[in-house]
């Protein structure tokens, strides 16, 4: 591959007597979009935490956008995670007592911009996601599907190298999760982000580049989608 932003080959991992990864190498490219499928319990999740380095593998290496994960100490990887990483995940997990663009401008806080600089890009990132309107609004008084965009630009705002989403529609109708995903995809391409998503739905996987499938704790085929 000539540009990979994601590198990850042997990856093992296990919790006790159970083997979650069992050799896992994996390339994504810059800017692709790369769903992630397979049965419950085959390691899709475990995958992408090691990906993201939320978890250390066993053995194996994961290098992002040129940092080498598996060197990092813990502390250091949620220092890379906080500022180059985006995450979504099936329930939006915003704060309930913020406002809208307060959730979207946290992370920027976090990462240490000023406020008003924060507020600003807040802004636009929900005007991109069509939530201009909804900028005031505490996640408890929007739709689902609402708040779930507010969480794809909460991932975005940081300008992350990477978004791991794991079932970012997984809570919504197949209408509000068709419109979801085509304004998180649309952004997302113009952004040039790269995205690695787990979805259980066909359907949702259609969007992405390519398909990868765990089986198994191992991976069991990766094709561009349509190839099938
Ligand atoms: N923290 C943990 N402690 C113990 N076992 C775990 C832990 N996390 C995952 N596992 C086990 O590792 C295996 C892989 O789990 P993982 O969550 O990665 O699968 P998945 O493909 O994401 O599943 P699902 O589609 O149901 O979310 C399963 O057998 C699971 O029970």
């Amino acid at each position: 591959m000539a540009d990979p932003i994601i590198t990850a080959s042997g990856l093992t991992k296990s919790f006790g007597a159970t083997a979650a990864l069992r050799g896992i190498d994996l390339e994504v490219a810059r800017g692709e979009v790369v769903a992630v499928m397979g049965p419950s319990g085959s390691g899709k999740s475990t995958l992408i935490h090691c990906l993201a380095g939320v978890l250390a593998p066993d053995t194996g290496s994961v290098a992002v956008d040129g940092t080498e994960l598996t060197a990092l100490s813990a502390d250091a990887r949620a220092r890379f995670r906080l500022e180059r990483i985006g995450f979504v995940f099936q329930f939006g997990q915003l704060l309930p007592d913020l406002t809208a663009v307060e959730n979207v401008a946290l992370p920027l806080l976090m990462a240490g911009a000023r406020r008003r600089d924060a507020n600003e890009r807040s802004l636009q990132w929900l005007d991109r996601l069509d939530l201009a309107d909804q900028a005031g609004k505490s996640p408890g008084d929007m739709s689902g599907g609402q708040a779930q965009r507010v969480a794809i630009a909460r991932a975005l705002a940081p300008q992350p190298s990477v978004v791991f989403a794991d079932e970012p529609t997984g809570s919504l109708d197949s209408v509000a999760a068709e419109n979801v995903l085509t304004a998180m995809l649309d952004v997302v391409r113009e952004s040039g982000t790269t995205v690695v998503l787990i979805t259980h739905d066909a359907r949702t996987a259609a969007h992405a580049d390519r398909e990868v499938i765990v089986r198994d704790g191992l991976l069991s085929g990766t094709a561009p989608v349509g190839a099938r």
